[in-house]
């Protein structure tokens, strides 16, 4: 039998400690994480604002606008996907939607945080946060919506930066009981604030390796030492194609050619490689005696 998406994403974290989960922001970007060797992928909320809608992180793209991008993801790899769903977009029914929207679209997990509908990115000041009871009834919502048992529903706290350590991890432990299957931790500073959550929960931990953030980019070993389950990198290849696109862009328009940025570019012939274009071109021909030229 083959195990669903959720199961998947469960033994990854079972397998790896902790396990690397890479954003990517389309789906070719899920192809190359995979054949690079990655064991999950993430589908990163501020990655669908700004680069589907050239919207910021400000909790202004819904549900749908999500789903086609997680709907792309899951078609183009078979790598457990783990989905920013922001807030959950609304109240009970909306989250319960949500998780059953995320579970057709063969996403493995998703995470869920306790900022208020108006969100912000975790690492920008003046975030607000929801009362510790209605965010553990998000969590309720969401995990008595899921149909598979084995699809994976991760509480995000952004308590840190408001209540400190101590209120964070309490509201960690009463996400887990009220059936979170792990915690992210957003926007803690040390190995030593990681290392507390570890201690005091039975659930894997989510370090959020965001660049330019509030948290030092820790290598994984640190992160192993400090006990951490699950290792994200939401945006770092975006970060990295944007500046190269943006390179090309200001290279063709102040020198009008784009000889000198051809080292920032995929050949085609690499493009071709993650895409298989030559199965399917070999295919072509072999199937239709008509396309063929010779
Ligand atoms: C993880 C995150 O929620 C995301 O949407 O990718 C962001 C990342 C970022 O803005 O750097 C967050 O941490 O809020
Ligand atoms: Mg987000």
């Amino acid at each position: 039998m083959t195990l669903s998406a959720g199961a998947r994403f469960r033994q990854a974290i079972a397998q790896h400690k902790p396990l690397q989960v890479v954003g990517a922001i389309n789906a070719y970007c899920a192809m190359m994480a995979e054949q690079s060797g990655h064991q999950a992928l993430y589908l990163s909320g501020a990655g669908v604002a700004n680069a589907s809608y050239g919207l910021p992180d400000l909790g202004m793209t819904c549900l749908e606008d999500v789903l086609i991008d997680a709907r792309r993801i899951t078609s183009a790899s078979a790598l457990p996907l783990l989905v920013d769903i922001d807030t959950g977009w609304g109240g009970a029914f909306n989250i319960a939607r949500t998780i059953t929207e995320m579970e057709r679209a063969g996403v493995a997990a998703v995470h869920i945080e306790d900022q208020v509908q108006q969100k912000r990115c975790g690492h920008r000041p003046n975030k607000q946060i929801v009362s510790q009871s209605e965010m553990v009834d998000r969590i309720k919502a969401a995990v008595d919506a899921r149909n598979d048992d084995q699809f994976f529903v991760m509480a995000r706290t952004d308590a840190f930066a408001q209540q400190g350590l101590d209120a964070a991890i309490e509201r960690a432990q009463a996400c887990v009981e009220g059936g979170a299957d792990g915690i992210f931790a957003e926007a803690v500073h040390t190995l030593e604030d990681y290392q507390a959550f570890t201690e005091a929960l039975n659930v894997p931990v989510l370090a959020n390796m965001t660049e330019f953030g509030q948290t030092p980019l820790f290598s994984l070993e640190e992160l192993s030492s400090a006990g951490v389950g699950i290792a994200l990198y939401p945006l770092s290849a975006f970060r990295a194609m944007n500046a190269a696109a943006l390179s090309v862009y200001q290279t063709l328009k102040q020198v009008g050619d784009q000889r000198s940025q051809l080292d920032k570019m995929q050949t085609r012939e690499e493009l071709y490689h993650f895409l298989s274009y030559h199965s399917y071109e070999q295919h072509l021909d072999a199937l239709f005696e008509s396309q063929r030229t010779e």
